[in-house]
Parts: C-alpha cells; sequence; structure tokens
C-alpha cells in the first residue's frame, strides 16, 4: 500500500523566484536524498486581503467580503492600485508556470495569511490518504505588517503541533549574516547611508553568489483543499487577473482621472515574473544601458536611462545578487548565465563595458541596490516609526536623539519641525477640506508646476516616474504645501509598480525631512529641476499634453539665420517662454488665449508661485554645466515625447543640488538662485 504523502507548505510572499530562491534550493536539495522528509511540496501564494483588495474573488454577487477594504489609513486610497495588481499577478503567474515545468506547481489564495494557513492545516488535520503536513515554511519579510503576518502564521501552525520556519530573505545585496553588526541589535545601524556604504565596501565583493535554478521539485499532493467561502480562484490568469482589477477600475480613488496623452510611450512597459525580469537585466547588459548608468540615471524620459528592475526587486522576481552576478560576470568577460538567457557568446565583445572590469556605471548600479538595503534596515530598526508623521528624527531609536555627536542633526532642532497640513483635522493655517483640495489637485497633475504635474500624471497612467521625479514630488507636497507626506506615501503605495515598504516610506521621510538625510531644510525648486533635467520641456510636455503647443522658439540668433550651427542644443529655446511650460501661469495672456490655457483652473490659480528667473540673455543659468554625479542626483534626460532612447549623458552636479534646494518651505515661493 502506498504511504500517505508528507507535505512540505511553503508560502510565497515577496519571493516570487524559483532560481536563487534558497527555499526551493533547500526543497530540490532535500527531496534528492534516499529519504527525504517529505514526498510533496505545497507552494502556495496568497493574496493578503488587507492589503490588496480582493472583493473581486467572491463566489457571488450577493455574498459579502468578511474582510474590510484594502484601504490606507491616512488617505483612505487603494493599498494596491491597478499597475502594481496587474504586475503582482504576472509574476505569480510567471512562478507557477515555472514550477509546473519542474513537476510542482503553485496553488493560489485570498484572504488573511493566517486564515489561509489555518484552513489548509485544518484539511490535512485527519491525516489518511489526504496526507500529513510536516512544516510551513515562509521568507522573512520587511514591516511591522508583514512581521505581524509572520508571527501569526508561527502561532497557528505551531498550534497544529507542526515545524514553522522562518527563511532569511535572501533578495538584498549584502546578506544579513554578512552586516558589519549583529542583525539582532539593529540599533546599530549607522543613521546616515555614508557611514553605512563605508563600513561594507568594495561592494564588489560584498554579495554571496547565487542559488540555481533547481532541475526538479516535488510535485503538489493530490488532494488539496479548495479556496474558502465565500471566495472563489478563478481559472486561468486572464479570470484571476480580472477578479484583482475590478475593484479598482469600478472605484477608482479619484474621479475623472487625467487621460492619457497621445504619443507617450510609458518607460516603464514591461510585464512582472522571474522570467521577464532576467530579461530585462540581460538587456541592460546587452544594450550597454548598465555601463552608461552612471551618466543616463536621472533621465525622464524612455526606459533605458535607469534599470527598471525595481518592480521585480520588489516583489523578489530577481534579487540583487543575481543582478550583482550578471554584471560580475559581464565585468569579466564571461557571458552571463541568466537561468532563463542562456547567453549567446559571439556578439558579447561590441558591448560598451564588456570585459572592462567594474565601471562607473555598473559601479553606480551596486551603489543604488546597497541603498535599497540601506532602506530595509532602516526600516526593520525604526519599526512602526516608518509610518510616523515625525518618521526616524522623531523615533527614540534614533542615535542622533540618543547620543551627543551621531551623523543626524537631533529632531529637537527647530528647523526640521514643520507645522504639517491634515486632512484628518485643522492645523495651523489649513482646514482638512483645503487639504483634500490641494491633495486632488497634487493627485491629478494639477497644480500648474510643469515638472509636478508630468510626474503625477505619468504615476496615475503607467504606475512609474523616474528617481529624479519622485524626489520633486516628494519635496512638493511636503515642503511647498506642507501636506502630511504620509498622504504622498500612500498615494506612491497605491501608484508604484515597484512600490515597497522601506524604500517608499523611507524616501518619503528622508524628502519631507523627518528622515535620514543628514543635511536639514533641504527643498527641491521644481522649476530649477526643471530646466536641470528637462532643460527643453519636453517631459513636461509630453505628459501634460495642455501645454504641447505651447511656443519656446527663440528668435533666430544672427549665427542661424547666417546658416551656422547652434552652439547648444537649447540655443533655439526661448528661456522665458521655457519658464511657461514649467509654470503655466506665467504664459503671455495672448498665449494662453490661443491654446484655451486660460480657462484652466490650474493655469490661472496654481497652489504655489515660484519666482524663478533665468539668470542671464541668451543662455540658461550657471549650474547646468559640468561636474558629475554625487550623493543623490545628477544626470539628465531628453527624448522626444515617445522618445525609447536613454536619458542625456555627462550631466552637469557638482554643486547644483545645493542650488536646486535653494529656498524655504511652506507655501512660500522658493527664492531665485542668485
Ligand atoms: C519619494 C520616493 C519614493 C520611492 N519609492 C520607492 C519604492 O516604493 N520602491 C522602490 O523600489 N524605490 C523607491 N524609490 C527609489 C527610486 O526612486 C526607485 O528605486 C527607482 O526610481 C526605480 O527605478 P529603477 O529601477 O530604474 O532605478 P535605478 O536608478 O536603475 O536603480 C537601480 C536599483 O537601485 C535601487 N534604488 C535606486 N534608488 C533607490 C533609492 N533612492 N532608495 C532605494 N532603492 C533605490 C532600486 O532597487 C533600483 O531598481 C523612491 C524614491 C523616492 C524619492
Amino acid at each position: 500500500m502506498a504511504t500517505a504523502p508528507r507535505i512540505l507548505v511553503y508560502l510565497l510572499r515577496r519571493d516570487l523566484r524559483v532560481s536563487d530562491n534558497p527555499v526551493f534550493h533547500e526543497i530540490s536539495r532535500l527531496s534528492s536524498q534516499a529519504s527525504p522528509p517529505f514526498t510533496h511540496i505545497l507552494p502556495v501564494y496568497v493574496y493578503s486581503a488587507n492589503q490588496i483588495e480582493v472583493s473581486g474573488f467572491l463566489r457571488s454577487r450577493d455574498s459579502k467580503s468578511p474582510y474590510p477594504e484594502a484601504r490606507a489609513q491616512n488617505s483612505g486610497f487603494w493599498r494596491t492600485g491597478y499597475h502594481r495588481a496587474k504586475f503582482v499577478s504576472q509574476s505569480v503567474w510567471d512562478v507557477k508556470g515555472t514550477l509546473g515545468q519542474l513537476g510542482s506547481g503553485l496553488v493560489i489564495r485570498v484572504g488573511k495569511y493566517v486564515d489561509v494557513v489555518r484552513d489548509i492545516l485544518q484539511h490535512y488535520s485527519d491525516g489518511g490518504e489526504k496526507g500529513e503536513i510536516v512544516g510551513v515554511w515562509m521568507t522573512e519579510d520587511t514591516g511591522s505588517e508583514e512581521k505581524a503576518q509572520e508571527r501569526a502564521v508561527r502561532k497557528e501552525t505551531e498550534k497544529h503541533g507542526k515545524e514553522f520556519k522562518l527563511w532569511l530573505d535572501e533578495k538584498y545585496f549584502v546578506d544579513h549574516r554578512d552586516l558589519p553588526f549583529d542583525i539582532s541589535n539593529i540599533i546599530d545601524l549607522p543613521d546616515v547611508y555614508t557611514t553605512f556604504r563605508k563600513s561594507v565596501e568594495p561592494l564588489r565583493e560584498r554579495p554571496r553568489p547565487t542559488h540555481p535554478l533547481p532541475e526538479k521539485l516535488p510535485p503538489l499532493p493530490a488532494s488539496i483543499p479548495s479556496q474558502f467561502e465565500p471566495f472563489a480562484i478563478p481559472d486561468g490568469e486572464e479570470a484571476l487577473q480580472e477578479a484583482l482589477l475590478s475593484p479598482l477600475i469600478s472605484k477608482p480613488d479619484i474621479p475623472n482621472p487625467p487621460s492619457w496623452p497621445s504619443n507617450v510611450g510609458s518607460a516603464h512597459p514591461f510585464a512582472g515574473g522571474e522570467t521577464k525580469g532576467q530579461k530585462r537585466l540581460h538587456h541592460l547588459l546587452k544594450s550597454g544601458a548598465a555601463s552608461a548608468y552612471k551618466d543616463t540615471r536621472n533621465g525622464l524620459l524612455g526606459e533605458d536611462f535607469s534599470t527598471k528592475l525595481s518592480a521585480y526587486l520588489s516583489i523578489g522576481c530577481l534579487s540583487a545578487r543575481q543582478v550583482h552576478a550578471a554584471m560580475l560576470q559581464f565585468e569579466d568577460g564571461t557571458p552571463p548565465v541568466l537561468p532563463f538567457f542562456p547567453s549567446e557568446e559571439t556578439d558579447w565583445p561590441s558591448v560598451p563595458g564588456w570585459a572592462g572590469g567594474e565601471n562607473k556605471g555598473t559601479a553606480a548600479i551596486r551603489f543604488e541596490l546597497l541603498w535599497r538595503d540601506y532602506m530595509r534596515l532602516c526600516a526593520q530598526k525604526f519599526n512602526t516609526a516608518l509610518f510616523t508623521i515625525h518618521g526616524f528624527r522623531g523615533s527614540k531609536l534614533s542615535r542622533a536623539n540618543a547620543e551627543a555627536g551621531a551623523d543626524l542633526q537631533p529632531y529637537s532642532n527647530p528647523q526640521t519641525k514643520k507645522e504639517w497640513h491634515y486632512l484628518s483635522h485643522s492645523g495651523p493655517g489649513s482646514s482638512p477640506e483645503i487639504t483634500r483640495r490641494k491633495l486632488i489637485r497634487f493627485i491629478r497633475g494639477e497644480t500648474g508646476i510643469g515638472l509636478i504635474d508630468a510626474s503625477q500624471r505619468e504615476l496615475i497612467h503607467t504606475g512609474y516616474t523616474s528617481n529624479r521625479a519622485r524626489q520633486n514630488v516628494a519635496s512638493f507636497l511636503s515642503s511647498h504645501l506642507n501636506i502630511d507626506w504620509r498622504l504622498g506615501a500612500e498615494w506612491y503605495e497605491a501608484m508604484l509598480v515597484d512600490y515597497d515598504v522601506g524604500s517608499n516610506w523611507g524616501n518619503w521621510q528622508y524628502v519631507a525631512g523627518v528622515g535620514n538625510d543628514p543635511r536639514l531644510g533641504r527643498v527641491f525648486n521644481p522649476v530649477k529641476q526643471a530646466l536641470d533635467y528637462d532643460a527643453r520641456g519636453e517631459y513636461v510636455r509630453a505628459w501634460v499634453d495642455e501645454l504641447r503647443g505651447v511656443d519656446i522658439a527663440a528668435e533666430p540668433s544672427q549665427s542661424a539665420k547666417n546658416g551656422t550651427p547652434a552652439k547648444d542644443k537649447t540655443d533655439d529655446v526661448d528661456p522665458e517662454k521655457l519658464m511657461g511650460v514649467y509654470q503655466a501661469w506665467r504664459l503671455r495672456d495672448a498665449e494662453k488665449a490661443r491654446l484655451g490655457l486660460d480657462k484652466l483652473e490650474w493655469v490661472q490659480h496654481p497652489l504655489t508661485r515660484i519666482n524663478f528667473s533665468v539668470a542671464g540673455k541668451g543662455r540658461f543659468p550657471a549650474g547646468r554645466g559640468g561636474g558629475n554625479r554625487g550623493g543623490r542626483g545628477g544626470g539628465g534626460g531628453r527624448g522626444t515625447w515617445n522618445a525609447r532612447g536613454r536619458g542625456d549623458r555627462g550631466r552637469r552636479r557638482g554643486n547644483m543640488d545645493r542650488a536646486n534646494l535653494a529656498g524655504g518651505g511652506g507655501t512660500q515661493d522658493v527664492l531665485p538662485e542668485s
């Protein structure tokens, strides 16, 4: 008589890959032993009811979900919006396909993790032919909510007398076990990134080797419990996606969102999944985009100015060490081995950077991947302070508050304290109703500040906007409008295809001045930034299509009349007219009337006016030449509206961020750069 199946349950969360996955690696190793501890595996992915709306999975229209809607705490926005829901669903389906090819499979469920686990444990509790659970495994995750999930699943598993094992999350650049401090004493994490980075350099030598793709995995058990009531899991990828997306489409976060302008492509047109992530990584190396990254990373338009790996990394379709390993092979002149992309030997030598060791592009990618590690460690250190208005700086755990002479300015410094405008209650100079109206205009991309509006519209349509744009948007909401920065973070959480708890909330805190930016009172000037990074207004005019017809042409110069080529790409642009693209209220009345802009509220009554003027005559202001990127910015982006190419290369930096950040916060106008 056949023995009953011995089943290992593996709950997947943000580890949606089969290669370089320590859990699948170990399952494969154990199952190849003479007497494996389990005969079957049950990999399960749960659409977690408090993080993604699951009412679209209700079996009938008359049934009611036992879970409240998955909405954010301060704003009421969906926790997971359309773009990410789609990307995650594609990624889940991709893993399911790979597991199927390896002789196993993936079961998809909705609900709370603990409810799903309880249901599974109960199904097998009688023993017999159905089988017996030998353990429940799960990979750890960042964030207080995720930790609570882990505790609840552990408790439930142990209540049933089964073993629970929490695996280390190995999708980061530096393995937890290799940090220069003991992770159980996370208070020792430096409060400033540079200090942390120096403690783990040289970065190229840090990551551990990757695990290979298993050749074969144990099968699913024959008896699998169905989804518990009142939900049902539809068959097929399309039906599943529809169940996820339908509530988000039927109840959009804002009424009448702006429409997608013609002829502008998404900077992030990529589908989710481990195989797609590896394809993207392969493309970055093969096209030379990885080697060019340092010079292009502050672009605004196009697919290749930056890696666009963030969404794959955030849910674990790729691990950072896979990115590192592929770059290492490229740098050493070995065709990168990606499990889903065997390399063709022949044409690599023609790729810029091939076999040349670490270059400034690949080094800069490692630098950024370490930022991601750092944000995740901060989230772990500060825990729920990640979501509080006064942020890390206000936390008792901040070393600045704990010790004299630490890197961060102490929270008690009056410069770090702001009077925030809230949605829930009145504060000095604002009421919830005014804040709500401003917030809606901010979200719709109708603030009247071109760079902000372009980014917000791009975000709502595509689920992505560049790092440069994100910094400006976060600074604008928190320092120009003084609105509770958490509303912006929640909007990003809903919208971003690459949302990641540590990176999102940590970066919002950083820019809002309550996180671990060692410099105090920094405010981005979004007009100056537009001039530096969108020198022809192409990005703004791509997404804010009302402004496409704005005439920015300069009077033909004498040299042009003589047929001599322009000295600079912007010689044919009239800087004063360009200012009307960056802030439409500055357009001449006749131009506004010609384009019908005089009837638009956001043109006539912008949320703030920034008195920035172009210094000098004929040419754009100082601060645009030379210098290289350092710290957190640099580079620039150009291209046509539907550009697919890279951003501009080799652009300025030096003192620029300081200049960009000139001026005060609040709703005060930012002072012009002298
Ligand atoms: C207000 C704000 C919110 C943000 N929210 C998120 C978020 O939810 N998820 C997220 O992954 N990133 C977030 N970022 C960081 C950064 O903007 C994105 O990682 C980056 O734009 C993603 O595009 P990319 O993959 O092409 O990045 P690249 O420029 O190609 O960078 C390579 C990788 O490095 C990492 N990285 C780069 N910059 C940062 C950074 N500042 N912090 C942490 N990791 C970084 C990402 O994993 C990224 O994929 C945020 C930044 C700001 C200013």
